[in-house]
């Protein structure tokens, strides 16, 4: 580890708040040139606000900024840059209707650089003249990123860049980030994903409330991170939350079936089905046809051939309100899309984009207000900027969008990457939220880009593998190794053995 004349940023009593928000009390961080620092903290700690504070999007209320010895405050991003400072927000700077070479002329960089970076990500083969919006989330962030490499940036700051990364792209990320360390560079890296920073980072620093709280080595300190991040006894509880045994009813017809069901070149003659009761997991690497078999199945998208049943009834599905009437829905991968930014968190929750549901039996249809505010507490939504949810913290915002539905009631949840930046406390919130509704005779369908939750969440996994399904085990089976394995589209282990 470097010593302290390595410092490169100290960060002292930085303070922040929004009218009677108090996002930052008093943080403090410390960067060696030469480091991976993780900055560590509960959904809504202040970590994005850190960041657009040492970036110059908010000026600080209070506390200081040194940079290689020498106060510094910047005024904008661009400023920031100049300093060899440059961050990846959580959600990507650009311009969804422009294309991708268009994006970047904005952001004043040069071609040629993002090209070399995209070169070093594995991600050269998209076309620069697409228009951003056509690009899948998970490859704007890496495009992103890119932007951010070409200006050669002496401390990179990356907020939760491997949220929406299948495992095969967070990988290159790493490898990235290792190589920057390597040339004598920094990286303040943000995640909930423990395991991966205690792989890729140093040091951590963790946030709780908008003060620093702690600084520690990462090797071997998950629990003692996870216990700084949440206060001990909510760690404690966290843990303790108990994975339900499933209650999945045979004999009858199932929740949701899929057969023979095609898209482009996207999805493959996919077929599988969904008991009542049962949380079936879906596992993929980037661009797997995942985001298309999904959205073909909540009405998004209308499939070239193949079927979809739910209890039995054949469904015609050309709008989503034609999958919602049959109690089908879908929590999408891009938050921004299924939110109203300027409403507040209550509207957000209670709305139900095509009127009226039926109610689903046993999944509780209370009064409005009960429901939404049942939701906002089983969820742990931070509400103090409730006005305006785009101003929630960005995990916040994802925990609104499952409890609209969660609110609303549903037969069947599609849930794509629920748990996309939502911090170690809440996620284990959300996974027995899954069970329970599970208990309750719902089904789920839930693909998530962190393969562990398979595990802890699902009954059953499939995956998939160029559009078509190339494994399928039950939960118990479904280990890190075996899903990979499947991921990559290569025949299951045991079938290898005997055939050698
Ligand atoms: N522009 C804003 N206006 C009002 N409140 C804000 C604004 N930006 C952030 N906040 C509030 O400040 C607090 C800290 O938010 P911040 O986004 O920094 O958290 P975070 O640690 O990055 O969370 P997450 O892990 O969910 O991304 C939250 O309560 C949030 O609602």
């Amino acid at each position: 580890m470097a010593g302290d004349d390595n410092l490169l940023l100290r960060i002292h009593g930085v303070a922040k708040r929004f009218n009677s928000v108090v996002a930052l009390r008093s943080a403090d961080l410390e960067v060696q040139a030469g480091e991976v620092h993780a900055l560590m903290g509960a959904n809504g700690a202040g970590k994005s606000t850190l960041v657009k504070i040492i970036t110059g999007v908010y000026p600080a209320d209070g506390g200081e900024i040194t940079l290689a010895g020498k106060p510094s405050v910047f005024r904008s991003p661009a400023e920031a840059r100049r300093a060899g400072i440059v961050s990846v927000y959580q959600d990507p700077a650009i311009v969804p209707d422009l294309t991708v070479a268009q994006n970047m002329r904005l952001a004043r960089v040069p071609l040629e650089a993002v090209k070399a970076a995209m070169r070093t990500l594995g991600i050269d083969h998209i076309d620069l003249s697409r228009t951003a919006r056509d690009i899948d989330f998970a490859l704007l962030r890496l495009i992103d990123l890119s932007r951010a490499l070409a200006s050669n940036p002496s401390i990179l700051l990356l907020d939760e860049i491997t949220a929406a990364l299948p495992a095969d792209l967070s990988e290159r990320v790493f490898q990235v980030v290792r190589d920057w360390r390597r040339g004598g560079k920094s990286v303040i890296f943000i995640s909930h994903r423990m395991a991966e920073v205690a792989a890729l980072c140093d040091r951590a620093t963790v946030l709780r409330d908008g003060v620093t709280v702690g600084v520690t080595p990462t090797a071997g300190a998950e629990a003692k991170i996870v216990n700084m991040m949440l206060g001990t006894d909510v760690a404690k509880a966290a843990a303790a939350v108990e994975r339900r045994a499933a209650n999945i009813a045979t004999g009858g017809p199932p929740a949701l079936e899929v057969r023979n069901l095609n898209y482009g070149h996207a999805v493959r003659d996919v077929s599988f089905s969904v008991a009542p009761g049962e949380v079936l997991g879906v596992a993929a690497l980037e661009g797997q046809g995942q985001e298309e078999l999904f959205d073909c199945i909540a009405g998004v998208r209308r499939a070239d051939a193949g079927e979809v049943r739910a209890h039995g009834e054949l469904l015609r599905l050309r709008h989503p309100a034609d999958a919602i009437r049959a109690g089908l829905v879908l929590v999408p991968a891009n938050r921004l899309q299924a939110l109203l930014h300027q409403r507040s968190v209550r509207e957000n929750i209670a709305l139900s984009a095509f009127g009226a549901l039926r109610s689903w039996g046993a999944i509780a249809m209370g009064a409005e207000r009960h429901r939404v505010d049942d939701a906002i507490q089983r969820l742990q939504i931070d509400t103090r900027a409730a006005p305006e949810v785009r101003r929630l913290s960005g995990g916040n915002q994802q925990k609104v969008v499952i409890a609209r539905w969660i609110a609303s009631g549903f037969r069947t949840l599609l849930c794509f990457d629920p748990t996309r930046g939502i911090d170690v406390g809440t996620k284990q919130q959300i996974y027995a939220l899954l069970r329970e509704v599970a208990g309750q005779g719902a089904s789920v369908l839930l693909f998530t880009s962190e393969l562990p939750e398979i595990r802890l969440a699902c009954d059953r996994a499939i995956v998939l593998f160029g559009g078509r399904i190339s494994g399928e085990m039950p939960a118990e089976k479904a280990d890190e190794a075996r899903l990979l394995h499947a991921a990559h589209g290569l025949p299951p282990a045991e079938t290898a053995e005997v055939r050698a």
